[in-house]
């Protein structure tokens, strides 16, 4: 038996990845750039195991059914194939994110089986490759092999499209992220459905195609510069125009509930006021405030007037992947 564990934790696009070139490789159409943060992680730990006679996946401790287990063992087929592998697996999932529902992502998940992966196997992965084998789990999953700001550079083949950290002198330490959740129940379409619905019908597509890589380029820039205002600025008017897109997609789609406008228009009053906070969104209604770090409290006491405690949760910047030996 090979065994090997390892935690990996969520990342927040702030220069969105939406679109896929190539579904079965997961490379992106354009480039994006995420901050990982500390708050929400996972923690998988995979065997390889002679004596199975098929792939099981467990969740949260709950044995998953065949539709979840699928996804993984395409993963793990992957693998197999590479190490030229015929065993079957056991992998085992642990999502330590507050209880609210809409905040475990796939990015954290698949990059610690990514990790798990390679530990059990001893595959020796560079970050580089880990980061490659994450992305064929799930695109976003291959920035969270890195702390801090990670860029995904789209590249144009399996060999060239990777994460890797973006030199930001620790500023991401004087950051933080407040989520807002306002889950409000409905059954979101995937990230991973959305977003081919969005390639391939919505003629706002194109047009965020033309803006993302020049918004890239600024937000890059606002990391050297440690500018909290011009990465806030162009993370949320990067966010609203992913969202847009989908507004023009056929059949027509939005992840926004009213309550998510309402956050985004309590994020506009605050700045309004002198409070900078600047707030972007991904597939769900939830929505994530960047701010500074000194300025956390009060925004939580201008936000808390408005949201119960526990809708607001704070995380800060958070660490690379780490193998559990
Ligand atoms: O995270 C971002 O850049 C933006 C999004 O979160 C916006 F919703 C998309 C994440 O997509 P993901 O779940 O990685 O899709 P997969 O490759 O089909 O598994």
């Amino acid at each position: 038996m090979y065994a090997g564990k390892a935690r990996a934790y969520t990342n927040i696009a702030l220069i969105k990845y939406w679109g896929k070139k190539d579904e079965r490789l997961i490379l992106p159409m354009n480039s994006s750039l995420s901050l990982t943060l500390d708050a929400f992680y996972t923690e998988t730990s995979v065997s390889f195991d002679e004596t199975l006679t098929e792939d099981v996946f467990f969740l949260d401790g709950k044995k998953q059914d065949l539709k979840q287990t699928a996804k993984i063992s395409k993963f793990l087929d992957l693998i197999r194939q590479k190490q030229q592998l015929t065993l079957f697996a056991k992998v085992d999932s642990q999502n330590f994110v507050p209880t609210a529902a809409g905040l475990a992502s796939s990015a954290s998940g698949l990059a610690a089986l990514a990790g798990a992966c390679s530990e059990a196997l001893n595959l020796q992965l560079t970050e580089t490759e880990l980061s490659r084998l994450a992305r064929l789990g799930s695109g976003s999953a291959c920035r969270s092999i890195f702390g801090g700001f990670a860029e995904w550079q789209k590249g144009d083949s399996d060999q060239t499209s990777f994460a890797h950290v973006i030199p930001s002198d620790k500023w991401e330490d004087d950051l933080a992220m407040l989520f807002v959740l306002v889950d409000d129940g409905i059954k979101d379409i995937s990230s991973r459905d959305g977003m081919k619905r969005t390639v391939e019908t919505s003629s706002f597509y194109p047009g965020w195609l033309e803006n993302v890589e020049t918004d890239l380029a600024t937000a890059k820039q606002a990391i050297t510069e440690k500018d909290f205002n011009k990465l806030g600025e162009v993370t949320e008017a990067n966010g609203l125009r992913m969202h847009g897109t989908t507004l023009a997609a056929v059949p027509p789609f939005t992840y926004w509930s009213p309550e998510s406008l309402n956050v985004m228009q309590l994020v506009r009053l605050a700045r309004k006021e002198g409070l900078p906070c600047y707030f972007t969104m991904d597939a769900g209604p939830n929505v994530k405030i960047l701010v500074e770090k000194k300025n956390l409290s009060a925004l939580k006491e201008f936000l808390g007037k408005h949201f119960a405690e526990h809708q607001l949760i704070a995380a800060y910047a958070g660490p690379g992947i780490e193998m559990i030996p």
